[in-house]
């Protein structure tokens, strides 16, 4: 079960990718209008659950109730927003506090198209994610970069948690990104 929050990305992923190649069905529902999405998709031998959760702080007391059994979370923010950046520590203590302990978590910076209206800089992602020991990468749903490589990354973590065979040596998920990362020359997309 993955968590996160910004429809635009998660849609992406789901309709543009997912949907065709894997020809799932994607079951949409509004829990709450304008706060809680849920998406279902099967894929065997995996049930995947998404919950898009509203980012707003306003929302926070509803949603620790959606990740509080969640697998993983994918945090956003808005490259071009400190407000969005600064949310992100008030989202960790929280989900320190809610989560389980070994939930999967992977911080974005989304909407990396828009550099030129940057208000974070690409450091203080990587800080504040090695601050917290959690993967990070920078995003974007306009152009799609990194996108897969964000959920593919937290689906092979989950199933390799899953099902790991005593010989198979851990999945790497921080080395696992960085590969791939530099396979796909990510960042001159920016
Ligand atoms: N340029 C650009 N725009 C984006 C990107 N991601 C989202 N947007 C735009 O940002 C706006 C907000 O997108 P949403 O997907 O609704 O954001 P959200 O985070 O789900 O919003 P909440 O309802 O607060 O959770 C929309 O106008 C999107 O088109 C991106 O990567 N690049």
């Amino acid at each position: 079960m993955c968590f996160h929050y910004n429809s635009l990305f998660l849609e992406r992923r789901l309709v543009s990718v997912w949907a065709p190649v894997l020809q799932l069905t994607i079951i949409v529902s509004q829990v709450k209008p304008g706060q809680i999405t849920k998406y279902s998709c099967c894929f065997f031998p995996f049930l995947l659950q998404i919950w898009d959760t509203a980012g707003q702080e306003r929302f926070r007391s509803v949603t620790h109730a959606y990740y509080r059994d969640a697998h993983a979370l994918l945090l956003l923010y808005d490259i071009t927003s400190k407000s969005s950046f600064d949310n992100i520590r008030a989202w960790l203590t929280e989900i320190h506090e809610y989560a389980q302990s070994d939930v999967v978590i992977m911080l974005l910076g989304n909407k990396a198209d828009m550099s030129s209206d940057r208000a974070i800089r690409r450091d203080e992602g990587e800080r504040l994610a090695r601050e917290y020991s959690v993967p990070f990468m920078e995003t974007s749903a306009k152009t799609g970069v990194n996108v897969e490589l964000a959920f593919t990354a937290v689906a092979k973590e989950l199933k390799h948690r899953a099902v790991q065979h005593p010989n198979e040596p851990k999945f790497q998920i921080h080395e696992y990104i960085e590969a791939q990362k530099e396979k796909s020359g990510c960042c001159s997309y920016f």
